[in-house]
């Protein structure tokens, strides 16, 4: 029946508008809603696994899309043009707070609930996930260790090589403020980008100009508190994370080898921007 009443590939006129029906196109094609509706898979029989395994999930897309606009960012900082950088990064600020938001409901798991199947994880742990390590990098926080987790799978580990050895959103807002004049060391403007940045007065003061005379150099301004936006958020998703997991599973160890709790709040240290933070006490 639908036949009769659906359009295929052919052009159909509403009110003057044009609507193109791609023939055997469905929304469920389209979407891939197929593959992406069929990887729930549970091992444990328990109830709360389904919950567990869709917060990842969502978290995952979310920072696929999240990796997608900083890229498309960093391009637009790399050739001077900040105005579609802003709208990009106000987008991942924006899908930072569903990112915080999903803690709100892994929190209804309680520790009972989790420990019925925490045995069948084995030692997977978020640890693992290569998107979030790319999210670090490509912020700033570089660190080398961190590719090794994924020696088993060559071609994510030439993938986080390559964003370790690249310039990080920071390393690239850096090289912009000196094509503006600003004085920032010869060391910061090319240098091993796989090393963490290590903060520097000089660049504190150029920030510190920026902010002083925000109406001489609006968009740097600009930039600068969307970058204070995204490591504002980024923070308070690691913290919230490190609360859930402290409600949920207290202070044992963490499957990925770690010690659990105690590393994830040793993480909340780590600035990506850490003279747009300096900068706050010094003007
Ligand atoms: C019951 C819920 C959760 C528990 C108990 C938990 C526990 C932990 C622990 C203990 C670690 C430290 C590494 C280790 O030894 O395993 C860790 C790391 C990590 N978890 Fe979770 N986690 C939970 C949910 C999530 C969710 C929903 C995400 C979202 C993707 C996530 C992402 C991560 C990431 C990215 C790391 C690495 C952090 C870093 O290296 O700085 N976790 N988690
Ligand atoms: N590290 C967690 C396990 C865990 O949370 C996890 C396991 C498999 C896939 C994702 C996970 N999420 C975050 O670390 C734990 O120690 O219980």
């Amino acid at each position: 029946m639908a036949e009769n009443i659906l359009p295929t590939a052919q052009t159909v006129d509403l009110s003057n508008e044009k609507i193109h029906w791609q023939q055997d196109l469905s929304y469920g094609d389209y979407l891939g809603l197929d593959q992406l509706l069929a990887a729930q898979n549970t091992r444990s029989g328990q109830h709360d696994e389904m919950l567990f395994i869709v917060i990842h999930q969502v978290s995952e897309l979310w920072m696929k899309l999240s990796i997608h606009e900083l890229r498309a960012a960093l391009a637009q900082v790399q050739a001077d043009d900040l105005r579609p950088a802003f709208k990009m990064l106000a987008r991942v600020s924006r899908i930072q707070h569903q990112l915080i938001q999903a803690w709100e409901v892994l929190a209804t798991m309680t520790p009972f609930d989790y420990a019925q199947f925490r045995d069948t994880l084995g030692q997977s742990s978020g640890f693992q996930s290569y998107q979030y390590r790319t999210l670090e990098f490509l912020l700033g926080n570089k660190n080398a260790r961190m590719v090794e987790a994924h020696r088993q799978n060559p071609a994510v580990h030439a993938e986080l090589t390559a964003v370790l050895n690249s310039p990080s959103f920071y390393d690239e807002a850096l090289r912009l403020l000196a094509r503006r004049g600003f004085q920032i060391p010869a060391e910061k403007l090319n240098r091993d980008w796989s090393e963490p940045y290590v903060a520097d007065p000089a660049v504190e003061a150029a920030w510190a100009e920026v902010y002083r005379h925000a109406e001489k150099y609006w968009d740097l301004y600009e930039l600068a508190e969307k970058l204070v936006d995204v490591e504002y958020h980024f923070q308070q998703w690691r913290f919230s994370h490190m609360k859930t997991v402290e409600r949920i599973i207290g202070y044992k160890r963490g499957t990925g080898g770690t010690a659990g709790v105690s590393y994830l709040v040793k993480a909340l240290d780590l600035r990506f921007f850490p003279e747009l933070w300096s900068v706050r006490t010094a003007v």
